[in-house]
């Protein structure tokens, strides 16, 4: 079984041997349950400082992707080596489900169901199925990733299928330690440009735009309504700030808290949280049925949660997005774009296009961005 990995700038964590797998779904509660029955037999096994590593997926009925390692360690990601680049196969195919006409026709599709309902936003994606010449590596693949985007949260997790998900976040869905907690939502994006000043302007008129201040708000507003109850203190600052990837420009807000009762886990949490606007919607039931009937493919892990947690409940939980789903010569890319009433079609291909170089870039199937050259990133958290 391949080690799991999740790096942050805050903990980063490595995982191996299977203690326990957890496949209970999210949905309904009984996970969280079942997640600290089995840390408590990890304890009792003589597993010093038992956590949980994993992933949940977007559909939280379906089953969780989490297991207790025989071991693990923290470790300041800061002082890893820089990994050895590894041959990767080179790619020979590629295929958009759904295609860019069928894309941009759920586009229009969601835009027009918006005047005759209360959905208000619709984050609409795609997959990417990208075929290689040869076996799709996913030490090879991470290792790239890690090189290309050394700042969000990479993370490594081999799944019970023996496929691996494998991806760089750059958001933070739910960090907690004791009672204090953190969220860093994003929504709202545009794509880096190749020369400073055109990309600095890119940045900038992200931040003015009200088309994508608007897509933020929902989501900012949503995860502060889920989280007040829940907290003595909570700071949601009123306007978003900038953050960066090698590929995008984002709208970034974050949130930070104390919770009144510290005994709720991170996993709880994040469960609480998600789907957040920025993956699914406003308002989230109505969103999902939309995403339901206009996508056209099952988004598994894609747009869940990542992350791990101990056996206090303290974790780090990331937003499932810039990945794929790498399983013999092929890997499952996946993007998605929120969608308003004032969405254009064109540009949100567009915005996925730009997502999916994140990936892209590190199998070599795209020319490398002059911005991924521009002074460091800013990072989530
Ligand atoms: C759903 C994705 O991004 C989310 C996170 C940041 C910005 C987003 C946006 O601007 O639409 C999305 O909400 C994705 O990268 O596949």
């Amino acid at each position: 079984m391949a080690t799991s990995l999740f790096l942050s700038r805050h903990r980063s964590v490595r995982a191996s041997g299977v203690f326990e797998r957890i496949a209970t779904p999210a949905a309904g509660g009984a996970l969280h349950a079942e997640l600290a029955r089995a840390l408590l037999r990890a304890r009792d096994a003589g597993i010093a400082n038992p956590i949980a590593i994993g992933a949940i997926p977007f559909d939280t009925t379906q089953p969780a992707e989490l297991l207790v390692p025989e071991h693990s360690e923290f470790f300041n990601r800061d002082t890893l080596r820089p990994l050895a680049a590894l041959p990767l196969a080179p790619v020979v195919a590629s295929t958009s489900i759904p295609g860019e006409e069928r894309f941009k026709q759920g586009v229009r599709q969601a835009v027009a169901n918006f005047a005759h309902s209360d959905i208000r936003k619709a984050v609409l994606s795609r997959v990417l199925e990208v075929e290689l010449a040869g076996r799709a590596d996913p030490a090879a693949i991470f290792a790239s990733l890690a090189a290309q985007n050394p700042t969000g949260f990479q993370f490594r997790i081999p799944l019970s299928s023996g496929a691996e998900l494998v991806g760089v976040s750059p958001e933070l869905l739910l960090r907690k330690e004791g009672a204090h907690i953190v969220s860093n939502p994003l929504a709202g994006s545009a794509r880096r440009q190749p020369d400073a000043d055109s990309d600095a302007a890119a940045g900038g008129a992200l931040l003015q735009s009200p088309k994508d201040l608007r897509e933020h708000r929902y989501v900012t507003d949503d995860i502060r309504r889920l989280l007040a109850p829940l907290c003595a203190t909570l700071d949601v600052p009123e306007q978003p700030s900038l953050l960066s990837t090698n590929a995008m420009w984002h709208l970034s807000t974050r949130i930070e808290g104390t919770l009144r009762d510290p005994a709720q886990t991170s996993l709880q949490l994040a469960c609480h949280l998600h789907p957040t606007p920025a993956v699914c919607g406003y308002p989230t039931d109505l969103a999902r049925k939309l995403i339901d009937l206009v996508e056209p493919f099952d988004r598994g892990l894609f747009a869940g949660v990542v992350g791990w947690c101990d056996a206090d409940g303290n974790g780090e939980w990331a937003v499932t997005i810039r990945c794929g789903k790498v399983q013999g010569n092929t890997i499952r890319l996946f993007a998605g774009a929120g969608i308003v009433a004032d969405s254009c079609p064109d540009a949100e291909w567009a915005e996925t296009q730009g997502k999916l170089g994140t990936m892209l870039r590190a199998l070599g199937a795209a020319r490398p961005s002059a911005s991924a050259n521009v002074a460091t990133a800013a990072e989530a958290a």
